[in-house]
């Protein structure tokens, strides 16, 4: 089963125990761009995800004991091999998930290539405490677990998959992975990628398929060691059922409904600049700040040039280069997202930008949207759209932007707009979020700790949380006697 995506040829079977596996059964990835099909792909389940844990079984008892510096070296080999297909990647990936050939080709590719490469350095830079216990020697090493199941969705695709591949291969895991079956093309090209690396059979293994038979029969199988899962809340939900029956350790990356809080001090373009900025993706960005909270002496003035900025936003084929912004990404999303506008308007609440399809792009292309005070514990407030819709309320005081940025039951991500460094010391401590950004958004580095609390996820990724999460971290203790000489 082969497809040819934008002239790139690519193999749509499965990847297990290096070698092509084919279905019977078969799905369909449709463009966002024009909803045209232009891939069918093997559609695994059971049988397939079993076949491949015991691929990456046994494959585990040789990459567990292949050096770190060997180890290493297969990771840059793939960093090297995505940065010369940077290209073929980038071009594949937009017409599959309708997201910015722009971005993709100058930085979402290259984030690929350097999730591979951080954590090759990291594994060999890894601190492995070595203390004194009383006299007796104590040390810290970090075991490979055995296999890691990795499912991720689609917003970006290659990206989200290999900031967790990479960090598992590292480790000495061997992965089976579950891309997203709304953008599952790149995926396929990785398995041929990882096969040029000389990556070794099993090592790595790609199963094609729904959520809920292939990523379901995956989260629930009991030969698995640990389950790292980026998705939303009810997915994540019947994930944690399946892999608590196992007793698997999991890693969450989930949704959010971060606060954009802009203080009436701040550097005011930049601030509606980086606010602007939260449409990008057409929306579907976990870690957009989709609720500005805005000081109420700067209100108005913040409203209309937000306003006037966005209806400057161009939106259209995402492969052309002057486009801001593309499709959402599937029929089922865009009507998922209208459904939460269109239900706002129902109950009063009238958008003062946007609030419908495009009408002039049809398909899937969607209007950012903006509405004014939602009522408060309205579900458009409260609920994570994944489009390309915000909300703006204000505030008085600076307790009372913190008490709103902190009523969600998300805490991913939170931006604040300040003039005043230790106002943003005071917020930055008081909000509840893995991650804060002051007068700046997604400035990203993979040494950073990376994760959310409540809804928003379980445990940390990145630098040595990374090798916490898919390692058996060991502690042992040598005595200063009882040795033979
Ligand atoms: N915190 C983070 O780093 C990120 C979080 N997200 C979140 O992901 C969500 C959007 O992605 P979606 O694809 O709609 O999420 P989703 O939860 O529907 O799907 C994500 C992945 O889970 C798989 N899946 C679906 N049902 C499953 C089941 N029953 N068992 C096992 N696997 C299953 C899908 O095939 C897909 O690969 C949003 O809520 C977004 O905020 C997205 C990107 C990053
Ligand atoms: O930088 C990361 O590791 C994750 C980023 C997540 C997104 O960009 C997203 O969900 O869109």
């Amino acid at each position: 089963m082969r497809a040819s995506v934008e002239g790139v040829e690519i193999d749509t079977r499965h990847w297990i125990a290096g070698e092509r596996v084919t279905s019977d059964r078969r799905f369909a990835s449709v463009s966002p761009i024009d909803e045209a099909p232009i891939a069918e792909l093997s559609a695994g389940g059971g049988a397939e995800i079993d076949r491949a844990v015991s691929a990456a079984r046994d494959a585990f008892r040789t990459w567990r004991n292949t050096s770190p510096a060997e180890r290493a070296r297969y990771l840059h080999r793939i960093a090297d091999i995505v940065e010369s297909r940077v290209e073929q990647l980038a071009v594949v990936e937009t017409r599959d998930n309708g997201s910015l050939l722009r971005s993709h080709r100058r930085g979402v590719m290259p984030r690929v290539a350097m999730n591979f490469r951080f954590f090759a350095d990291w594994l060999l830079q890894l601190d492995h405490p070595d203390f004194d216990v009383r006299g007796h020697r104590n040390h810290v090493s970090y075991d490979p677990s055995g296999v890691a199941a990795i499912i991720t969705p689609w917003n970006a695709p290659l990206m989200l998959g290999t900031w967790r591949i990479a960090p598992a291969l590292a480790a000495g895991c061997t992965v089976v992975y579950k891309p997203p079956e709304w953008a599952p093309l790149t995926a396929s090209l990785l398995a041929d990628i990882s096969a040029e690396a000389g990556l070794p059979a099993g090592v790595f293994n790609v199963v094609q398929g729904l959520g809920r038979e292939a990523g379901a029969a995956l989260a629930a199988h009991p030969g698995i060691a640990r389950m790292s899962f980026t998705g939303s809340v009810p997915t994540a939900r019947s994930i944690a059922r399946a892999a608590g029956e196992n007793l698997v350790p999991l890693s969450f990356e989930l949704g959010g409904k971060s606060p954009f809080i802009v203080f009436a001090d701040c550097d005011f373009e930049l601030a509606v600049n980086t606010a602007i900025g939260q449409f990008d993706n057409a929306g579907q960005v976990c870690l957009a700040g989709t609720r500005l909270l805005v000081e109420d002496r700067l209100r108005d003035r913040f409203v209309e040039a937000f306003i006037e900025k966005a209806k400057k936003i161009r939106q259209g084929d995402p492969r052309d280069e002057t486009v801001d912004i593309g499709p959402q990404i599937s029929r089922p999303h865009f009507e998922r997202i209208d459904g939460f506008v269109q239900r706002a308007r129902a109950a009063g609440m009238q958008p003062v930008l946007g609030g419908g399809p495009n009408t002039d792009l049809g398909g899937l292309y969607y209007q950012p949207t903006l509405f004014l005070d939602p009522a408060a514990g309205s579900e458009i407030l409260r609920d994570e759209v994944f489009g390309p819709v915000l909300c703006l309320q204000s505030f008085k005081t600076e307790s009372e932007a913190v008490a709103m940025a902190n009523d969600t039951e998300y805490g991913l991500a939170a931006v604040v707009m300040t003039g005043d460094k230790a106002r943003a010391e005071r917020v930055t401590a008081a909000v509840d979020a893995g991650l804060v950004w002051n007068n700046c958004f997604f400035v990203r580095d993979l040494r950073q700790a990376f994760g959310g609390n409540g809804k928003s996820g379980i445990g940390r990724e990145g630098g040595t949380w990374s090798f916490d999460f898919y390692c058996n971290v060991k502690n042992s203790v040598f005595a200063p006697n009882g040795w033979r000489e």
